[in-house]
């Protein structure tokens, strides 16, 4: 039987994913309803500026004092959708200590204060539910602490950035410049306030955290992380890959070490090869591959940015909530009793495409590669190119540990014979 007294939503932030939150709680408030078993109605909405045309939040609800918002008592959700640090972490404390659970898309916040927002919600009895954060409107982050709650993952491998898959695919496609693609994906809604987050990877390094934690039961922090941005891809990177027979993807890799003993997560840009699953993904696109015990291979693919996708992933959480609200329950809390530690990035194992370029003269490529065989890393592939007396030497290597190779890097670059390294580039998915 329906409830009739309401459930009251308070919205934190009515910018890109906010406003259309809004705007799908008003035009869907009926099947949400049903589906909820009561009505769930938006009791007020935070925003910074007043003034801005908001079709669709009656003028009634707007109030840019948050903070009065999330201690009114009668709050059952709170949505936060600001973003940032402060004063979204705040303004989510304060909105368990008075009783409303909390849905965010704030993965910024979650990979930096993940563990305390947890103890926060736990003590007061409340919900923390973060769908949006992780992949935009790709249902992940549920079925990871949920759906797969009784397997082992060993390996989260995706592509967590919209923004950045964005440009890399218009670089990649249409040979478009990299300010151009940026300004696109700023317009369309994908990039985070300050785009830097995503082009620098630091959204990316923030998901591969929270992916991290959950998967293998850990903390896992933004700092944890190895993170390399892509504002160094150039024409000549995506030139290289296509002479491998690959692409260049923003890869976010979250790995259970292989005597289980630890976990590393990167984030960094990698050469995959066209006949990978994650070479097909265009635009905004993201998409995960899970590899768990008994579970085998699975792949989680969609929307990964955007107002209405993200809005989507918001309300699926804002209904499970409510939902558990009804049954006077909460859902799963933080899960991090393995207490895994995390490892450096030296210590992960991966393969290198090197673009040098040496002097072409006898004996170079035995130089080059005894650099190679003092490291320990053993050469897969070479290819020599002559131009004037100078040469380009392409070198893919097998895998390696990450120190290794970026110390036959650190070397190589002392030869003399070596006038630059053109690109380094990571290999992953063969
Ligand atoms: N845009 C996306 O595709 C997307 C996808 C997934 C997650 N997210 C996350 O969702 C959150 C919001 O993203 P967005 O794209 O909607 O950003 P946005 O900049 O469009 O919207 C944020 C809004 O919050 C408002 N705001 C800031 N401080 C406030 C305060 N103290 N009180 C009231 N309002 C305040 C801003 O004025 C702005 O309108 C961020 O955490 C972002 O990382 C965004
Ligand atoms: N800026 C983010 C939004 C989705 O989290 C992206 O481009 O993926
Ligand atoms: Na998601």
């Amino acid at each position: 039987m329906m409830r009739t007294r309401p459930l009251k939503v308070a919205l934190l932030g009515c910018g890109v994913v906010g406003s259309e939150v809004a705007r799908i709680m008003t035009t869907h408030a009926d099947d949400l309803a049903a589906r909820i078993g009561a009505p769930v109605e938006l009791a007020g909405v935070a925003v910074r500026r007043p003034d801005k045309v908001r079709g669709g939040v009656p003028a009634e609800l707007i109030t840019t004092d948050a903070t009065a918002l999330v201690k009114r008592g009668d709050i059952d959700v709170v949505v936060e959708v600001i973003g940032g640090i402060e004063p979204a972490r705040t303004l989510i404390t304060t909105a368990f200590e008075h009783g409303a659970s909390v849905v965010s898309a704030n993965k910024a916040l979650l990979a930096q204060d993940g563990a305390s927002l947890y103890a926060a919600a736990e003590q007061h009895g409340q919900d923390l539910y973060y769908e949006a954060a992780v992949a935009g409107a790709i249902p992940l982050i549920r079925p990871l602490r949920e759906s797969l709650a009784g397997d082992k993952i060993n390996r989260v491998m995706g592509i967590v950035n919209g923004t950045t898959n964005f440009i890399l695919d218009k670089m990649d496609t249409s040979g478009a410049g990299y300010s151009e693609a940026l300004d696109e994906a700023t317009a369309l809604g994908y990039a985070e306030a300050d785009p830097t987050a995503d082009v620098e990877a630091f959204d990316a390094a923030a998901k591969a955290a929270i992916l991290a934690g959950i998967a293998f039961h850990t903390r896992v922090r933004l700092d944890d992380v190895y993170r390399e941005g892509m504002t160094e891809v150039t024409a000549a990177d995506f030139a290289s890959a296509k002479e491998m027979g690959c692409t260049i993807k923003l890869l976010a890799i979250c790995e259970r070490a292989a005597d289980g003993g630890s976990v590393t997560a990167r984030v960094h840009p990698a050469m995959i090869p066209l006949s990978h699953p994650l070479a097909s993904v265009r635009e905004a696109y993201n998409a995960v591959f899970v590899e768990a015990e008994a579970a085998g291979q699975l792949m989680f693919y969609g929307p990964g940015a955007g107002g209405s996708p993200t809005a989507s992933a918001v309300l699926g959480d804002v209904v499970a909530v409510c939902r558990n609200r009804l049954n006077e329950a909460t859902g799963p809390g933080e899960s991090a009793y393995t207490q895994l530690p995390v490892s450096s990035m030296g210590e992960v194992v991966t393969r290198y495409h090197i673009s040098l370029d040496v002097a072409d003269k006898p004996g170079v490529l035995a130089q080059v590669a005894t650099v190679f065989a003092e490291h320990g890393v053993s050469i897969d592939t070479v290819r020599q190119q002559g131009k004037d007396g100078e040469a380009s030497l392409v070198v893919v290597t097998h895998r390696a540990p990450d120190a290794a190779l970026s110390g036959t890097v650190e070397a190589l670059r002392k030869l003399d014979t070596v006038r630059g390294v053109a690109s380094i580039m990571r290999v992953e998915g063969e």
